[in-house]
C-alpha cells in the first residue's frame, strides 16, 4: 500500500506521485480546487512562470470554489438501542443542553410515528419538545427555510431515525459540508434483530455511537432487543407497549421461538377461518 500524504510535511508538498496520478491529473486539469481546508491557500507552490498577479487571480479564484467546505466540521452522534432504552429522552436531554448553551436547535420525527402527539417528540414517560414530523430529511430544509437553516440551525435531532430512506445522505451532508451537529435516535434493529433502515450505516461517519439498554420486562436484566408480542410480521409496526416488549438475550431467543410457532398456528388457523368468516387475533407473550 502507497502512503500519499506523509503527516509530517506541509500537504501540497508532501504528496509522492512517481508518475501522473488521479490525484495530479485533476489537481492539472481544474487549476487547484482542491481548496477544502486541509489544502491551504497560503501553500500554492510558486510557479516561476506565473506573475504574483496571476498567482492573486488563482487564490481568488480558488478561495471562491472553497466556498462549499467553508463550514466549519459539524458532528454526527447516534443514539441506538431497543424501544423503552431512552433514546427519545436522550436525544431529548442533548438537545436541550445544545439549546442551553446558546446553539440553534431542530427536532425532526418520522410522520410515520403518529403515537402520543403529532407535532412533538414524546417519551414513554411522557416528555416532550416540539418537532417537524416529516415524511422524509430532503424536504427539511424547504419546510424550514433555506436560508434559515443555513443560517439559523446549529443542531439537528432526528428521532424514530429507522424510518428515514435518506438518512444517510442527509447527515452526511448536513455534518461534512453545512457545519451542523446532528443527534440521531433510533432502532439499530427490528423485532426479529436485523438491521433497521439505514441507521447503522451511519456508524462509519459517526463521531460518537451509543447503544443504550432498558430492562428486561420478563427478568429484570439488561434488555438489549425488542420483542413484537403480536401475530404481524411487516417489518414497520407503529405502536408502544401493547404491542412491544424490551427483552434481554435469553427471553430473546425463548420469547421469539414461541411467537414465531405461534404466528406460523396462527397464520394456519387464520386462513381456515377466513374460510369460515372467523378472524384470529393476538398473541400473548409466552413466558
Ligand atoms: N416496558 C415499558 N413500557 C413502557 N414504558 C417503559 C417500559 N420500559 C421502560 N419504560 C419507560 O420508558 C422510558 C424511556 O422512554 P424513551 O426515551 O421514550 O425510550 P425510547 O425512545 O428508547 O423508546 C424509560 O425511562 C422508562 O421509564
Ligand atoms: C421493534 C420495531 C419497532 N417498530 C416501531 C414501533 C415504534 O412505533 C417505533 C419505535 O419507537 P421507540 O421510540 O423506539 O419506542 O418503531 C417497528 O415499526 N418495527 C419493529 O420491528
Ligand atoms: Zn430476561
Amino acid at each position: 500500500m502507497r502512503t500519499l500524504i506523509s503527516p509530517s510535511l506541509p500537504p501540497l508538498f508532501s504528496l509522492h506521485l512517481p508518475r501522473p496520478s488521479l490525484f495530479s491529473t485533476a489537481l492539472r486539469a481544474s487549476r487547484y480546487p482542491l481548496t477544502a481546508p486541509a489544502f491551504s491557500l497560503n501553500r500554492l507552490p510558486s510557479n516561476p512562470h506565473r506573475s504574483s498577479s496571476s498567482r492573486r487571480e488563482l487564490q481568488t479564484e480558488a478561495a471562491s470554489k472553497s466556498k462549499p467546505f467553508s463550514a466549519p466540521p459539524g458532528e454526527i452522534h447516534v443514539v441506538v438501542g431497543p424501544m423503552f432504552s431512552g433514546k427519545t429522552t436522550t436525544l431529548l436531554r442533548r438537545i436541550l443542553s445544545e439549546r442551553e448553551s446558546g446553539k440553534k436547535v431542530a427536532v425532526i420525527k418520522s410522520d410515520k410515528d403518529d403515537r402520543y402527539c403529532a407535532e412533538s417528540i414524546v417519551t414513554h414517560d411522557g416528555e416532550k419538545f416540539p418537532c417537524w414530523a416529516l415524511p422524509d430529511l430532503n424536504s427539511f430544509k424547504e419546510r424550514f427555510g433555506f436560508d434559515a437553516y443555513r443560517n439559523q440551525l446549529d443542531v439537528i435531532g432526528i428521532d424514530e431515525a429507522q424510518f428515514f430512506g435518506d438518512l444517510y445522505e442527509f447527515c452526511r451532508e448536513a455534518a461534512d459540508k453545512e457545519g451542523k451537529t446532528v443527534i440521531v435516535a433510533g432502532l439499530d434493529g427490528d423485532y426479529l434483530r436485523r438491521r433497521f433502515g439505514s441507521v447503522l450505516d451511519l456508524v462509519p461517519v459517526a463521531d460518537t455511537v451509543t447503544k443504550l439498554a432498558s430492562r428486561c420486562e420478563v427478568c429484570g436484566k439488561r434488555a438489549s432487543f425488542t420483542l413484537r408480542k403480536t401475530e404481524e410480521r411487516e417489518t414497520e409496526l407503529i405502536g408502544g407497549a401493547e404491542v412491544y416488549m424490551p427483552v434481554c438475550r435469553s427471553h430473546y431467543v425463548s420469547g421469539q421461538g414461541v411467537l414465531e410457532t405461534a404466528r406460523a398456528v396462527l397464520d394456519a388457523s387464520s386462513q381456515r377461518n377466513a374460510t369460515r368468516g372467523l378472524e384470529a387475533t393476538s398473541l400473548s407473550p409466552p413466558f
